[in-house]
């Protein structure tokens, strides 16, 4: 399983006296006590280094020099920085170019000498990289690959910073080489001039129009009509083509698929994760300043955090925020040790990567979106102005559950995973399994529970019993899966098209299978914090939400076989409803523990001083429509109101 060894900051800071926002002070700016996570009178919430909990555990520069501090000019300016795909170039040359490549490309990258993207999805395929039909065949008399966009689909299409930025770009295209086709290969192509910047011979290339957001991203289209480059520029880590055209192949089938293996895992803390974390901040605080109604008739009006309804709508967003920190650190970890494994041609840790990196893009931008959304809703109609800086993050995070891998297929990609690994442990009955299976999937060969132990709401905060119930459904889920696909195969349905009429059960088994990772990657977390009981004690009530609304929102899944029982279900409940009251006394601090700068979190709802109405006031003021003219008077307004006079 993954292991993640996470280190702490300094232990508690004795006589924290306050956390902003809660106790009544008098609106002026506090002094920032930026990183601290601090407690409440009575409850001495230990400081939590959350630099640390943003940039995971310290270890091994990545082989690839990444670090989520790579996210710094991102955060610093809200997320709306340029030349993300630049970035993404660099991974692909990273883990596809040889050394002599890298020598090559990697400083003229790093000194903005070329601005890069990625250009691999075109008009007519995403998805299907098999489909893709941007040609590179092989002229042995010129040494050079002939880059062609043979149709209108084969257009790249979507290709960040390719609109009107970029000078070269990584083509993904079919290599045809000594008269047969080798599937996808990276090659570099210039497409546009370093003297004026205007497309290159045989380069037509633009913006492909307005989207949903990332504004400040211009999507492109690329059409190559024959365009030749060196054979020096044919990424050639895991696959060379000698001066004659002869094919090496130095990897497998799928090698030339590793740079979206490498994004995948790094989207996740670089972009993902903290996105959600945003919007729980913001709406957070706003929902200790927000008052409305009372919650009885004498009081003065309640904040909103205080009704249990709100609680039940952000602290799930917030316990799956630290379950996702977690697991993404995990991931990464693992990803270094395999990615060196990889580089050097060892490809037998990479079915579980992909399986891992496919199921947790997946999950985090899927419960990201719909999180960041939750929290817009919770603000109310304030949630619905720009100003509170959560649309963006909801639109942002909608499509990245697109980019990189539409979520469905990477699923799918997951449930290839679980299937195999669950045919393993089917082997001749007594047989072991004959390589152990993979730590994530290590839950299929072990024993399993056919009920559930607990006798009372308290037994569902014991890690133990929740991660087993997990394994117990995903694993019952995953069989499942694979009896109905061998019960069509056996009756005459082809592989196929047994597999695409199950694919809605494996999509169910995957999803449960993902679910449990999460939850076994938290409680392994919380165990290297026996030292730290304090903060122990604190995340472990998010790790105890995260697990129980699952099962609550999935209780049909433990309740099918009886694993759950209606009674159990109902003390699951009693359970969750008590996290809920004891997680709103740190809730404040859980968020401020994110560490993001106004700035950064650019919203009048989240400001660390909690001035909501000043700011929306203020900010509203100077929205362009308040600084101009009225541009419709004259010409539609004032005719309009004044058309009467006329009639008189
Ligand atoms: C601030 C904002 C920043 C935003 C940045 C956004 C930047 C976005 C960039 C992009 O979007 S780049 C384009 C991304 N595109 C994709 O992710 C395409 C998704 N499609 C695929 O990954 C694959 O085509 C597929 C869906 C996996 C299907 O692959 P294929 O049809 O070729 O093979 P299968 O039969 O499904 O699998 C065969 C075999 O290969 C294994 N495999 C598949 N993919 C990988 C991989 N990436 N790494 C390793 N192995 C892979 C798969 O598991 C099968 O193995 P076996 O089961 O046969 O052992
Ligand atoms: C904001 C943004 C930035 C992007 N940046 C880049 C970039 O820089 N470089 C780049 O190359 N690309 C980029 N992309 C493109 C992105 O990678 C693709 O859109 C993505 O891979 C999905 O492919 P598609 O659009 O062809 O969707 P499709 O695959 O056509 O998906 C459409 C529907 O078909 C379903 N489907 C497809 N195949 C299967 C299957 N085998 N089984 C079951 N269902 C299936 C999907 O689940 C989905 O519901 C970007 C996209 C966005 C939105």
């Amino acid at each position: 399983m993954l292991t993640g060894a996470h280190s702490w900051g300094s232990p508690t800071r004795e006589g924290s006296t306050w956390d902003h926002l809660e106790t009544p002070q008098p609106h002026e700016p506090f002094p920032p006590t930026k990183g601290r996570l601090v407690g409440k009178p009575g409850c001495q919430v230990p400081f939590i280094s959350c630099t640390l909990l943003r940039q995971g555990v310290p270890g091994p520069p990545s082989p690839i020099g990444y670090s989520t501090t790579a996210s710094l000019p991102n955060r610093a300016l809200s997320g709306d920085v340029a030349l993300n795909i630049h970035r993404v170039f660099l991974k692909a040359l990273r883990s596809l170019g040889s050394e002599e490549q890298i020598a090559k490309w990697d400083p003229l990258c790093k000194n903005i000498q070329i601005i890069a993207t990625y250009a691999q999805t075109e008009l007519g395929h995403g998805t299907y990289l098999q489909g893709l039909e941007t040609e590179a065949t092989y002229d042995a008399a010129t040494q050079e690959f002939v880059i062609h966009s043979p149709t209108l689909t084969a257009t790249k299409w979507w290709p960040g910073d390719l609109g009107r930025s970029a000078t070269h770009a990584l083509v993904q295209a079919q290599l045809v080489c000594s008269g047969a086709r080798r599937g996808m290969h990276a090659f570099i192509v210039p497409i546009r001039s370093l003297r004026d910047h205007t497309p290159l011979p045989g380069i037509i290339v633009g913006d492909i129009g307005p989207k949903m957001d990332f504004d400040q991203m211009d999507n492109g289209f690329l059409r190559l009509n024959h365009v030749r480059v060196p054979r020096e520029n044919m990424l050639s880590r895991f696959a060379q083509v000698l001066p004659d055209g002869t094919y090496i192949k130095l990897g497998t089938a799928q090698s030339n698929y590793l740079p979206m293996v490498v994004v995948r895992v790094e989207l996740l803390l670089g972009e993902v994760l903290p996105t959600l974390q945003k919007a729980c901040v913001i709406a957070t605080r706003y929902s200790v300043i927000r008052r409305q109604s009372q919650l009885r008739p004498s009081d003065p009006e309640a904040k909103v955090l205080d009704y249990q309804t709100q609680q039940q709508k952000l602290f799930p967003q917030l316990a799956i925020s630290y379950a996702f920190h977690f697991l993404a650190v995990s991931l990464l970890e693992f990803f270094q040790h395999a990615y060196t494994a990889i580089l050097n041609r060892d490809f037998s840790l990479l079915p579980e990567l992909h399986a891992l990196s496919t199921g947790m893009k997946a999950m985090m931008s899927e419960f990201c979106t719909q999180g960041a959304e939750m929290c817009r809703r919770a603000c109310g109609g304030h949630g619905y102005s720009k100003l509170s800086g959560l649309p963006s993050l909801v639109t942002k995070l909608s499509a990245s559950c697109t980019y990189e891998g539409e979520n469905t297929v990477l699923y799918l990609q997951v449930a290839r995973f679980l299937v195999k690994s669950y045919l393993q442990t089917q082997m001749s009955p007594g047989s072991t399994p004959q390589r152990s299976l993979p730590p994530s999937v290590a839950y299929l060969a072990t024993p399993d529970l056919a009920r559930c132990p607990a006798q009372r709401a308290a037994d569902f905060l014991c890690p133990e019993l929740y991660t087993t119930a997990w394994a117990h459904v995903a694993a019952r889920l995953i069989k499942d899966s694979v009896h109905h696909l061998q019960t069509l195969t056996q009756s005459g349905a082809d592989q196929h098209e047994a597999w695409n009429q199950t694919t809605v059960i494996h999509l169910q088994a995957a999803k449960a299978h993902c679910y449990y990772v999460t939850v076994k990657g938290f409680t392994e977390a919380l165990e290297k914090l026996e030292n730290e009981s304090a903060i122990q004690q604190v995340l472990k009530r998010l790790c105890d939400l995260h697990a129980i609304h699952g099962i609550l929102t999935n209780s049909g899944d433990f309740l099918h076989d009886a694993f759950l029982s209606g009674a159990q279900v109902d003390m699951a409940r009693t359970a969750y409803l008590d996290l809920l009251r004891l997680i709103r006394k740190d809730a404040i601090l859980l968020t401020d523990a994110f560490d993001f700068t106004d700035e950064c979190l650019n919203s009048a709802l989240g400001c660390y001083d909690g001035n909501v109405y000043e700011r929306l006031f203020q900010w509203a003021q100077k929205s362009p429509t308040n600084t101009q003219e009225n541009p419709a008077y004259e010409e539609y307004i004032r005719p309009l109101l004044q058309s009467w006079r006329s009639k008189l």
